[in-house]
């Protein structure tokens, strides 16, 4: 390993990137996040240009089109970022013979496996976001060999969009939601991905002899979104912030553009064996995220 490692990160305003750049300094890691203004992934021009300023010696590409409704009516946007954007980063850190550690999603996935899903399982998205997605995973390992490629799921964080600060905005004023009990994941934090991502990370730059591929990363345990609102709600309203009762319902009385898998579940154990690396339960994470975003009502922004 270099005696510091330089990481690029692509998506700066995004969860995963700003959980990066918000991690405890260390001498032997420097993590750099490049927004869109600088670093529009669409543009090969640019992210050779951006990459080859850096001088990073690994890519990490947490930029990615996220809004999995909307993907649906702006195929075109989804797959120019997810599929088109993620090829010039691999492309790129391939011609610098540097490492792609790409994220992915569990809407790889049709949801129609009873168990957890594990690497080798068949994919099949139900939409535009996750086939986007799919596709980027695919041109990422054609294009670079050293690549990871981390699929992980239902990412929360106090910055940035995600449901669990949908869930005590929403909350705020009313006290009861009906919520979908019958989808069930590993709900994640943004956080422990950026912590799990640069222990990869340091893995891969110690040690010329990891297996690149397709990988699961999510917290430890699961839930169903109805789970995770209650749980929310639960540790909110103890600590004097927003609370609801939470009505269990089915997909069919939640009806979105896009269909979600109902079993959105990960296996982890070929992360684990590869790089030593687990992610923390889910209800602890979620908790410290709920008590941060309560101290600065975070949830509105
Ligand atoms: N959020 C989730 O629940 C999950 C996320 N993932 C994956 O994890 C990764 C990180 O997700 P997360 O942090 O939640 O995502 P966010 O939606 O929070 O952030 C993504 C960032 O990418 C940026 N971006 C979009 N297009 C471009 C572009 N052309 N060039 C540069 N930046 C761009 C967005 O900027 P702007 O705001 O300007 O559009 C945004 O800041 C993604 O690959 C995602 O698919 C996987 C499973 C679950
Ligand atoms: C807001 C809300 C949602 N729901 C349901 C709708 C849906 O089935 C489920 C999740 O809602 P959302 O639309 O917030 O989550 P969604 O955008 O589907 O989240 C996904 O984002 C992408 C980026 C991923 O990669 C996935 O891993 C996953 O995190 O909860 C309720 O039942 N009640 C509610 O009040």
């Amino acid at each position: 390993m270099p005696d510091t490692l330089n990481i690029l990160v692509a998506g700066r305003a995004g969860q995963v990137a700003q959980a990066l750049a918000n991690l405890p300094a260390t001498s032997d890691v420097a993590i750099s996040t490049m927004g869109r203004p600088e670093l529009d992934i669409c543009d090969a021009a640019m992210v050779e240009a951006a990459v080859a300023a850096v001088a990073p010696d690994m890519i990490v590409n947490a930029a990615a089109y996220t809004a999995v409704d909307q993907a649906e009516s702006d195929s075109a946007a989804a797959f120019a970022v997810n599929r088109d954007g993620a090829a010039n980063l691999a492309r790129a850190a391939a011609a610098r013979r540097i490492p792609i550690l790409h994220l992915s999603t569990d809407y790889v996935f049709d949801g129609t496996k009873k168990s957890p899903y594990e690497e080798i399982d068949p994919v099949a998205p139900l939409g535009v976001y996750g086939a986007s997605k799919l596709a980027g995973e695919q041109e990422v390992a054609a294009a670079n060999a050293a690549h990871v490629i981390l699929r992980t799921a239902w990412v929360y964080s106090p910055v940035g969009k995600n449901f669990l600060k949908t869930m005590l905005r929403v909350a705020d004023g009313r006290d009861e939601l009906g919520v979908v009990g019958d989808q069930v994941g590993n709900p994640t934090s943004a956080h422990d991905i950026a912590v799990g991502l640069v222990a990869i990370a340091r893995r891969i730059a110690d040690d010329e002899n990891w297996t690149p591929g397709v990988y699961h990363m999510t917290a430890a345990g699961e839930a169903s979104w109805a789970d995770f609102a209650a749980f929310i709600f639960e540790t909110s309203g103890a600590l004097g912030g927003p609370t609801a009762h939470v009505r269990r319902i089915t997909s069919a009385e939640y009806p979105t553009p896009v269909a979600r898998p109902a079993n959105s579940r990960l296996d982890c154990a070929k992360l684990s064996a590869e790089f030593g690396v687990t992610l923390p339960a889910w209800e602890g994470s979620t908790r410290a995220c709920v008590e941060q975003l309560l101290k600065t009502k975070g949830w509105s922004v």
